[in-house]
């Protein structure tokens, strides 16, 4: 699009925005095109701002959410279970969660084209995406090794949504208009566009008042569900693009929800949010993004497989006792996610400044508990204790490391080579950026695991890994 349609689409935006009763957008701020710099629209400094200044104000009837759609009191069945019918065959007999329950009111209102009064607000919102969910297979493959590739879960949704969504637009065709000209797969691209425009510009809003929001347990106590929380989408926040150091926070009030300055903010530069500490994988698998600030959250994830493989290899076990260690670990909910290994150094003060304290943390803690879980019950089950455990755990840990690298085509060496060959940040460069960030930490959990080795002392990731940061 020209930046001419571009800026005329953020203008009747912001106009649209400020005709809302209630909402406020400062003068010291511009909504600007960022598409030069791969970041879309984004929110920029046009003064010197001072902390704490407001930056805008957006009401909560202006949030588009189950509760301020019309659509929920149009199908009251879908969205309320005390209504549901009880026959299962007419597909509404399953109670919406939050997803659907948004996706069923984005589609609704986007349906209505120029007749919803949100539509403003939709042209500025992308068709498109780069999330890993929209990856070609070779985009995919230059993230290597790295577990995001298993998390992208595209199948499961379109699953979602050709049970869950698909039924009820089709079964209410008087309420969700024009769908006579989209078919099925087109409605699961949009759908697709719904959701993804969820995963990386809606809020998680207060508890919601009206879902039954806790369940009980066997032994009957009450307790929360994640799906408990009320999402919705809010126009303005979420024009604010966001990095692992930041200068704005939203701040949730009982009527409205306001944008304020964490710190003093210079004219010209980007007002910022935060998404949270989060690794580059996640923040490219759920907003298709990578920066340099969020390598600092980067992490590798051993699965449970893996670390199995390497103890079975290290220590020569049957399967029949492998089997008996896997029961016991799975009855102490140990072996289910295996181990995250971090190097989490860059805590982010409140205000959004990087801590001047390095805050590294016992990266190998999980991993060390889980294998020496495994070695006990390992010896136990087998009855034989062939050598002293530590000794073991850190032969298994260099299995595990060199299983690792081998997932990972290419050497960190050879990424850097290409990351400095690479122009504008597109998805190759993204996977780069990603798979650098996780054969760094490798690098320093092999790091970690040589120097034990040479003076066979117990494996302390703390301890060492933060020389090297
Ligand atoms: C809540 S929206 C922010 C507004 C968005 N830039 C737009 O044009 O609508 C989140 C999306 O913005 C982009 N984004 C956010 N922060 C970014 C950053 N620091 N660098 C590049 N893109 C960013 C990503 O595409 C992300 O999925």
């Amino acid at each position: 699009m020209s930046a001419q349609g571009f800026n005329s689409q953020s203008q009747a935006f912001l106009e649209w925005f400020n005709s809302i009763p209630g909402s406020t957008f400062s003068d010291a701020i511009e909504l600007v095109d960022l598409r030069s710099a791969n970041a879309g629209r984004g929110i920029i400094a046009t003064k010197d701002i001072e902390e704490d200044s407001v930056l805008f104000t957006i009401p909560r009837t202006h949030i588009l959410s189950k509760q301020t759609s019309a659509l929920r009191s149009k199908l009251p069945q879908v969205f309320d279970a005390d209504q549901a019918p009880a026959d299962p065959e007419n597909g509404f007999a399953v109670k919406q969660d939050r997803w659907t329950s948004l996706i069923l009111v984005m589609l609704y209102e986007y349906l209505q084209g120029d007749a919803s009064s949100w539509k403003p607000y939709f042209d500025v919102l992308p068709e498109s995406f780069n999330t890993p969910m929209f990856w070609s297979d070779a985009e995919l493959d230059e993230l290597q090794g790295s577990a995001t590739r298993q998390r992208i879960g595209k199948e499961e949704a379109e699953e979602m949504f050709r049970t869950r969504i698909i039924p009820i637009v089709r079964q209410n065709a008087s309420v969700f208009p024009r769908q006579e000209a989209v078919s099925d797969d087109q409605l699961v691209a949009l759908a697709h566009r719904m959701g993804s425009l969820i995963m990386s510009y809606a809020f998680d809003l207060d508890k919601d008042d009206d879902s039954d929001e806790e369940d009980e347990n066997e032994d009957g106590w009450q307790v929360d569900r994640d799906d408990e929380l009320l999402m919705g989408m809010v126009p303005m926040a979420d024009m604010l693009n966001a990095d692992a150091v930041f200068n704005a926070v939203i701040n949730h009030a009982a009527d409205s929800l306001t944008a304020t300055a964490t710190r003093p903010i210079k004219e010209g530069e980007e007002i910022l949010n935060f998404y949270g500490p989060l690794a580059n994988s996640e923040l490219l698998r759920r907003y298709g993004y990578v920066t340099e600030a969020h390598m600092r959250h980067d992490v590798v994830e051993i699965s449970p497989e893996v670390i199995e493989a390497a103890v079975k290899a290290e220590l020569q076990v049957d399967d029949s006792v492998l089997e008996k260690v896997r029961a016991k670990l799975e009855e102490r909910e140990l072996a289910d996610e295996g181990a995250v290994i971090e190097w989490d150094t860059g805590a982010v003060e409140d205000d959004g400044t990087l801590l001047a304290q390095d805050l590294s943390r016992d990266s190998l803690e999980e991993l060390n508990a889980l294998l020496e879980a495994y070695l006990k019950y390992v010896e136990k089950y087998s009855q034989d204790r062939k050598r002293p455990r530590e000794d073991a755990a850190i032969s298994i840990l260099r299995r595990i490391v060199h299983g690792f690298q081998a997932k990972y085509t290419t050497s960190l060496e050879e990424d850097q080579r290409l990351l400095g060959s690479l122009g504008a940040m597109d998805r190759r460069k993204m996977a780069v950026v990603v798979r650098m960030g996780e054969k760094t930490v490798l690098q320093k959990l092999q790091s970690v695991v040589m120097g034990a080795q040479s003076d066979q002392g117990p494996v302390e990731g703390s301890k060492r890994a933060r020389t090297s940061n």
